[in-house]
Order: structure tokens, then C-alpha cells, then sequence
């Protein structure tokens, strides 16, 4: 089913203002500002502990900021007239009635949100979950229950979806399906603001980016300006006098350094001009090769310094509490 065009515009749906929020010493969410419009698909990206969960939730009014704002159509959630008809969340796949059906527990949902019966059979199907139905959805596999909380988010064919880390779990056709249902939601008008720890995975659903570190904003830009921002083009040359090339290149105002396969790699001029000053200065060359650093380099690169959890730190994620656990 194609999400019906809406009408109305607002410029903001979703408004984070100032919001701070700790667990004991540790500071989650820390004087967090940013905006979410409506028609585009808005990826809120930040490496592990970043404090992307915690920010939905607070949107979701479950938990107290302990400072700042987290509206929705400028206002809590909690003051929202039937909510589920205005927000879809995601929030943790898990957090269904285990014994209860799919089809229950979202006739459930539907019952205490008057939602058509009806609506029930039809998520279910644009989710892919019509054969197992009357499975009890505690021996759904992850993606399945990723599904089933897809499914939930648009029961009540709401004008937001907030969507924590989505695609975990998912097949790669369970992926592909999701990225075309938020983009056409997109265009239709909707706002949609979905959580990841992959840039890779936002490179190909997200027309904006919203990304965090250490619980603060890092960047908050349309994916083409960070693209045209942070990726670099390198080139990989091969030549006879990598030396002498080398000081040429630093002299032209480019950045060169020696790789281990005995490849010069240059960063701030385009291979055309590399060849030419090569050949201006009779350095011949073997190899020559262009190519551009991957928005996943730049994102790690933004991150690095505001990763919290990194191999070998010796830091382990928080105790006890599971990803997205409230
Ligand atoms: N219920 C909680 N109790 C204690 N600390 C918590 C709780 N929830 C989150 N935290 C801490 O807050 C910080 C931010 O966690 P959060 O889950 O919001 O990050 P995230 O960006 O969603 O990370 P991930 O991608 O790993 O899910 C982390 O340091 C985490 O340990």
C-alpha cells in the first residue's frame, strides 16, 4: 500500500532542544539540538553508546530528560491525542507479549487505539508476517520480530515514524523492502527518522543526516553536502622516483605518503593533475589509480574521537542492560 500524500507541511516535526539526560555518572544525551522535516528520510547515525536510543526514547516519552525538550508536533508525546495514529516507534524488536500471537498482539494494539480490525491483516502482510500470524511471537527469529515491531510502528498509519536501528536482523530483501517503504513514505510527506551505526546502510535510505557522538551533535547535514564535504578523492601511483614526487606533490599543495605495496597515496588533487605534474617533471609511472575515501572512512573519521566502545579499549558495553532496553 502507498502512503497517502499529506497535505500539511510543517517545517519541523520533530524538535530536540538542549536535551540532556544521564544514567548515574555516565551523560547519555548531552545538550542534543537538532530538527526533523517532514518529505525526506532523516538518518540519526552515531557509532555504539552514541546515545541514539536513549534520544528516542525520550521522544517516545518513556523516561524524564534530565534537561531540554523532546517534542513532537511541538509537544511531548505524552500530551499527543491518540499518539499511535500520529508516531510509529520502534524501539526494541523483543519487546512483545512472547505468548501472544503476531496477530494478537497487534489486534491488541489496534483495539486499545481504535484501529480498524482490518488494519491488522494488512501490516501484517506489507511486513511479510501473514503466514505466521498465529505464531506466538516469542519463537520469532530477530528479523521476524524486527517485523512484527515494523508492523506495530504502522498500524495506526501514523504521519512519523521514529525507528531505532531497523534493518538489525533483517534479510537483505527484508532491507531492501524497508528502505523502499520509509523512502516512499518520504515523499508522500511523512517524517521519518530512523537510527544506525552504519553510514554505509544511511548512504542508501537517508537524504539527511543527524549525527552524534558522546550523546552531542556532530553533524547535522543533507547526506550530498557531507558527501561533497569529507570524501576525498585518492590516487594510488606506482612511479619510478616516488621520493622525488612526493616533494613535487607537497610543493603543489597536495598530500602524499608512501603505502606498503610501494604506492604513493595522494589526497587534495584529482588524478589528471598527478599524472601531469608526473610527466612536467619526466617521473615516469606504472600505475595510476583514483578513487574516493568511502562515506564510511569519513563517518569513522568524524566519530573516532567520540567512540565510546572501540576494539581494544578494554570498555565494554553498558552492564547487563541490552541494546534498546528501556
Ligand atoms: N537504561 C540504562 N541504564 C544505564 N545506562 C544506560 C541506559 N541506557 C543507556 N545507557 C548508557 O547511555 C549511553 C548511550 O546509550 P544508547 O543506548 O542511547 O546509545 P546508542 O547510540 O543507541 O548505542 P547502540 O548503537 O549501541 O545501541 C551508553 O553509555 C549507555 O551505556
Amino acid at each position: 500500500m502507498s502512503a497517502a500524500p499529506l497535505r500539511r507541511h510543517a517545517r519541523y516535526v520533530i524538535e530536540v532542544q538542549h536535551l540532556t539526560k544521564s544514567y548515574g555518572p555516565a551523560r547519555a544525551v548531552d545538550d542534543l539540538s537538532f530538527a526533523v522535516r517532514p518529505g525526506r528520510v532523516t538518518g540519526f547515525l552515531g557509532p555504539n553508546g552514541a546515545g541514539k536510543s536513549t534520544t528516542l526514547r525520550l521522544l517516545l516519552g518513556l523516561g524524564e530528560p534530565d534537561a531540554g525538550r523532546a517534542l513532537l508536533f511541538g509537544k511531548p508525546y505524552r500530551e499527543l491525542a491518540d499518539p499511535l495514529l500520529r508516531v510509529g516507534g520502534l524501539l526494541e524488536a523483543k519487546s512483545t507479549q512472547r505468548t501472544r500471537s503476531a496477530y494478537h498482539h497487534l489486534l491488541w494494539l489496534a483495539r486499545t487505539h481504535r484501529i480498524p480490525r482490518s488494519r491488522v491483516r494488512e501490516v501484517l502482510g506489507m511486513v511479510g508476517l501473514s503466514d505466521v500470524a498465529e505464531r506466538s511471537s516469542g519463537g520469532f527469529s530477530l528479523g521476524m520480530s524486527q517485523r512484527l515491531g515494523i508492523a506495530a510502528a504502522l498500524l495506526g498509519d501514523p504521519e512519523v515514524l521514529l525507528l531505532d536501528e531497523p534493518v538489525n536482523g533483517l534479510d537483505p530483501e527484508g532491507v531492501h523492502w524497508l528502505r523502499n517503504l520509509l523512502k516512499e513514505r518520504a515523499a508522500a510527506g511523512h517524517t521519518v527518522l530512523l537510527s544506525s551505526h552504519l553510514m554505509n546502510e544511511m548512504a542508501v535510505t537517508a537524504d539527511h543526516l543527524v549525527i552524534i557522538g558522546r550523546g552531542r551533535l556532530l553533524a547535522d547535514t543533507s547526506l550530498a553536502d557531507f558527501t561533497a564535504e569529507h570524501c576525498r578523492s585518492v590516487v594510488r601511483i606506482r612511479c619510478h622516483e616516488p621520493e622525488r614526487l612526493r616533494g613535487l606533490l607537497r610543493e603543489a599543495g597536495a598530500e602524499a605518503g608512501p603505502e606498503p605495496d610501494g604506492t604513493l597515496r595522494v589526497t587534495g588533487m584529482e588524478s589528471r593533475e598527478v599524472a601531469k605534474l608526473a610527466r612536467a617533471h619526466d617521473i615516469g609511472f606504472d600505475e595510476l589509480a583514483g578513487e574516493s575515501t568511502s562515506l564510511e572512512e569519513a563517518f569513522l573519521e568524524m566519530t573516532a574521537r567520540e567512540t565510546q566502545f572501540t576494539a581494544g579499549s578494554g570498555a565494554g558495553p553498558r552492564g547487563g542492560a541490552g541494546h534498546g532496553a528501556l
